[in-house]
C-alpha cells in the first residue's frame, strides 16, 4: 500500500488558500441545472473537504453526473455558484489539480501504457514520478503494452494511474473497479485510503455498494437533483431500520406479514426475508409455529437495503422521470 508521502502537497502557497478546519476543496452552492425541460439538479449543495472520500449514490437519473460535470468545469449551472479550490472550475489551476477517472475517457488505444503516462505528466506542473504512478496503480510489466490490448481491468488501473498523474488535490473516480478482479479492486482500495491519508479530496460513484461502505467517509444520497441524506456509511445503513430473518420455512408470507413489527415479507429463492423491527420476538413466534423451520440467519440492514428503502418511489421501485 501506498504512504502518505507518496503524495507530496502542492506549493504551500496554494494549498494553504484552501486547508485548515473549514476547507473546501470542491463546493456546489444552491445550483440548479436543467437540460430542456428536465430539472437534474434542483437547488443542489454539497461540499467536499481535504481527506474526504465521499460518495454520491442515486438511481439512475439522480443527477450524480451532472453534479460531477459541473465540478469538471464541463457544463455550467442555470443558477447556483461551483468552485473546485476556490476557483472557477474551468480555471488553469483548479484544472490542474484535479483529476478525473471517467467512464467514457478516451484515451488513444494505440499508445502504450508508459507512453500514455508521460503524455499525461506532461499536462501538469507537478506531476508524480513516473515509476511512481506504475507502483501505486500497480502497473509493473504492462508498460509497453498498448492500452488497445489491455483487459478491462488493465485498462481501469491504467486510468488510475493517468487520473493521479498530476498529483491531483481533488480526484473524480467514476465507476473506478468496474471489470476488476478481486485483488486489483482491494489494491485500488488501499490507494484511495493512501490519497484520503495524504489530504487529498476524492469523489467517488460506484455502483458497488459494498465499495461505498468500505471507502467512502460520507455517503450523499442523492435523488431527483435533491440530497435526501448523507453520513457516514454506518449513520445510512442506521437510516433502515429493522433486520432481515432469513430462513426456510412452511409459513406463508400473508400469515408473516402479521407479525408485530414486520414491515417486510419476500421470498429469496427457497427462502423468505422477513424484515422486523423485534426480530427475536418474530423468529421465537415462527419457530414455535414451524419445527421445520431451517436454515435461520438474522442479518443487520447492508447500505443496499437503506439506499433501496432512501430512494424507493410510492410502489416501491425507483422514480423514472
Ligand atoms: N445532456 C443531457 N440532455 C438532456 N437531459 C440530460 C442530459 N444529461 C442528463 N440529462 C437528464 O438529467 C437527469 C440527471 O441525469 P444524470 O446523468 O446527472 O443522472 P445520474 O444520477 O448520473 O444517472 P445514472 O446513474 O443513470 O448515470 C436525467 O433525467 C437525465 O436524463
Amino acid at each position: 500500500m501506498a504512504t502518505a508521502d507518496v503524495y507530496p502537497s502542492q506549493s504551500s502557497i496554494s494549498a494553504a488558500a484552501w486547508t485548515g478546519p473549514n476547507a473546501t476543496v470542491a463546493n456546489l452552492h444552491s445550483v440548479t441545472k436543467k437540460y430542456g425541460k428536465t430539472t437534474a439538479l434542483d437547488n443542489f449543495s454539497f461540499r467536499l473537504a481535504p481527506g474526504e472520500v465521499v460518495t454520491l449514490l442515486g438511481p439512475n437519473g439522480a443527477g450524480k453526473t451532472t453534479a460531477v460535470r459541473l465540478l469538471l468545469g464541463l457544463i455550467a449551472p442555470n443558477a447556483g455558484a461551483v468552485s473546485v479550490l476556490g476557483r472557477d472550475p474551468r480555471d488553469a489551476d483548479a484544472r490542474t489539480r484535479t483529476g478525473a477517472m471517467l467512464q467514457v475517457a478516451r484515451v488513444p488505444e494505440v499508445l502504450r501504457v508508459r507512453e500514455l503516462i508521460d503524455l499525461f505528466r506532461s499536462y501538469y506542473p507537478q506531476p508524480l514520478p513516473t515509476k511512481e504512478i506504475v507502483r501505486i496503480a500497480k502497473l509493473e510489466g504492462l508498460e509497453n503494452r498498448l492500452f488497445g490490448k489491455l483487459s478491462g481491468g488493465q485498462r481501469q488501473r491504467t486510468l488510475f494511474g493517468l487520473a493521479i498523474c498530476g498529483n491531483p488535490d481533488l480526484v473524480f473516480l467514476d465507476e473506478p473497479t468496474t471489470g476488476m478482479d478481486i485483488e486489483s479492486r482491494r489494491a485500488l482500495w488501499d490507494e484511495v485510503r493512501a490519497l484520503s491519508a495524504a489530504g487529498k479530496a476524492v469523489l467517488l460513484t460506484t455502483h458497488y455498494l459494498e465499495e461505498a461502505d468500505v471507502l467512502a467517509t460520507r455517503v450523499v444520497v442523492i435523488n431527483r437533483g435533491k440530497t435526501i441524506c448523507e453520513g457516514t456509511p454506518a449513520d445510512i445503513r442506521r437510516r433502515v431500520s429493522g433486520r432481515r430473518i432469513r430462513c426456510v420455512t412452511q409459513l406463508d408470507h400473508a400469515f408473516l406479514a402479521t407479525l408485530p413489527t414486520v414491515s417486510d415479507v419476500r421470498q429469496d429463492r427457497e427462502a423468505v426475508i422477513v424484515t422486523a423491527e423485534a426480530a427475536e420476538d418474530v423468529v421465537r413466534e415462527m419457530l414455535q409455529r414451524d419445527r421445520t423451520l431451517s436454515g435461520l440467519e438474522i442479518l443487520t440492514p447492508a447500505l443496499e437495503d437503506a439506499f433501496l428503502a432512501l430512494t424507493a418511489g410510492p410502489k416501491g421501485g425507483h422514480h423514472e422521470r
